[in-house]
Order: structure tokens, then sequence, then C-alpha cells
């Protein structure tokens, strides 16, 4: 987010006035053909409404009407391990930051080099979430937005994050299991299949399928691109109308 310094503010109104009170100038020199006129006509409009614009401005900074903030959300991506999360969150990520947001993008692979002692047993994974949900509320506080990838696997971890946090839109991004191996990019499917990855989701652990998500992406049928698009769109519509 970007913030307005006095010393920009102060170009902005030199550069103006020297617009405006060339217009007046020549409009008065054009009207009458007095040099002398249209100089002194300049002079005290512009002494005039600089101090009239400083005052114009100090009422309206008083006045809350016609001023509308825009309420911290969370987007919620979840699915299978390669399911296309990170993927499409990043895309979704680049769009809302061109409409100038304070946004913030929380991928779960930088968390867990930030926080890397823990593990995916059900209880660490909650431990972990909660955590997480702390971080988006903190976030909250300060009106910035979030957009989260994670596993999110379970009902009660999704949960947690929903009570813990304002507007959450949980995007469940949909792959089937067998896709998702053939995407195996990190080789973390065959590791697991192999028996060296312990409670491997959608392997040796539950994927519980969210059954109230705001948006669903079947990226077996959606394009990276177009599901970005979507979700943009629905951002747009509840949130920065
Ligand atoms: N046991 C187990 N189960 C699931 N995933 C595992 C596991 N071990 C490592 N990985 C890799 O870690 C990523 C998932 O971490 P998360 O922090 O998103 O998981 S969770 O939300 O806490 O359940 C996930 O990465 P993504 O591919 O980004 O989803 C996996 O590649
Ligand atoms: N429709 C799609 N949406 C998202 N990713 C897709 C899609 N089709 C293929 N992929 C590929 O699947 C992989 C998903 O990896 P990633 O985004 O890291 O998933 P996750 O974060 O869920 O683990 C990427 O290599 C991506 O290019």
């Amino acid at each position: 987010m970007y913030k307005e310094t006095n010393i920009r503010s102060i170009a902005k109104g030199i550069t103006w006035r020297i617009v405006a009170t060339g217009t007046t100038m020549s409009i008065v020199y054009i009207f009458f053909g007095n040099i002398e006129l249209a100089v002194a006509t300049g002079i005290l409009e512009t002494i005039a409404k600089v101090g009239l614009y400083w005052a114009h401005e100090k009422v309206w900074q008083k006045i809350r009407w016609g001023r509308k903030k825009i309420e911290p959300f969370n987007l919620m991506f979840t699915g299978l391990p390669l399911s296309g999360k990170t993927t499409i969150a990043d895309l979704v990520y680049d769009k809302l930051q061109k409409l100038d947001i304070p946004i913030e993008r929380i991928d779960s692979k930088d968390i867990r080099e930030l926080i890397p002692n823990i593990g995916y047993s059900k209880e660490e994974r909650l431990k972990h979430i909660k955590r997480i949900a702390h971080l988006i509320q903190t976030l909250q506080k300060n009106s910035i937005s979030t957009i989260t990838s994670f596993v999110f696997p379970y009902k009660e971890s999704r949960k947690i994050v929903r009570e813990m946090v304002k507007n959450n839109i949980v995007v469940y991004v949909k792959a089937s299991i067998e896709e998702c191996k053939k995407r195996d990019y990190k080789g973390v499917y065959e590791k697991a299949l192999k028996g060296e990855i312990e409670n491997f989701t959608g392997i040796s652990d539950v994927y519980e399928e969210p059954q109230h998500a705001e948006i669903i992406i079947d990226t077996e049928k959606i394009k990276p691109e177009e599901a970005a698009d979507i979700i943009y769109k629905y951002i747009k519509k509840n949130y920065i109308k």
C-alpha cells in the first residue's frame, strides 16, 4: 500500500496551481486585453484559492460520509497435495495486488520453513493451523486480507480458521488422487506410496472434502488462469464493489 507523502502533495498542488492560474490569466487577457489586470487577477486568485483549498480539504477530512472501508477477507485454498492450490493462489494474488488493497500471501511451504519442527499427525496439524489462524487474525486487525494455501485436510482444521477469522472464503481446489499422482513434481506421492512419508493426505491419511465451500475449482476441467479469474471476480463482486 502506498502513502501520499507531503512532498508529493505539494508538487501536485504547485503544478495544478500553474495550470489553473495560467488558464484564469489567459481568459482575463483574452476578454479584456489588459496584461496588468490578468496578472493581478492571477496573483489574487492564487492567494485566495490556496487558503480556501486547504480549508475545504480540512472540512472533508472530518466528514466520514461517502468513505467505504474494505473489509479484510481470507481466501482459504484447500485441497490434496498437488491439486493446484499454490499455482492458482499465486495467480489470484498477482491479480488482487493490482487493485492496490493490502493483501498478504501465506503458503504452506513458507510457513513450514518458518516453523520447521511440526509434523503431520492430526494433533500437530491442528496445532499448526491454530497458529496460522492467529496470524491471519493479526493481519486482519490491521485491515490486511490474506490468501492462504494449505492442505487443511480436516473439517475441524477448516472450522478453526472459520471461527477465528472474518470473511473466510473456502476455495476447494479439486483433483483426483490419480491426477495428483501424475502431477507429482515434488515426488511426495512417490515417497508416500513407498511408505517413506507417514500420514500422507490422500494415501495414508484422510482428506475430508469441504461440504460448504464458497468456490469449487475442478482443476481437471478448469485451467489455472480461468480459475484465478473466477476467484478474482468473486472477490471483486463481494468485497471490493
Ligand atoms: N504427511 C503429509 N501429508 C500431507 N502433506 C505432506 C505430508 N508430508 C509432507 N507433506 C507436504 O507438505 C504440504 C502440506 O503441508 P500443509 O502445512 O499444507 O498441511 S496441513 O494443512 O497442515 O495439513 C504438502 O504440500 P502441498 O503439495 O503444497 O499441498 C506436501 O507436499
Ligand atoms: N488446472 C490446474 N490448476 C492448477 N494446477 C494445475 C492445473 N493443471 C495442472 N496443474 C499443475 O499441477 C501442479 C500443482 O502444483 P501446486 O500448485 O504446487 O499444487 P499444491 O499447492 O496443491 O500442492 C502444478 O505443476 C501445475 O502446473
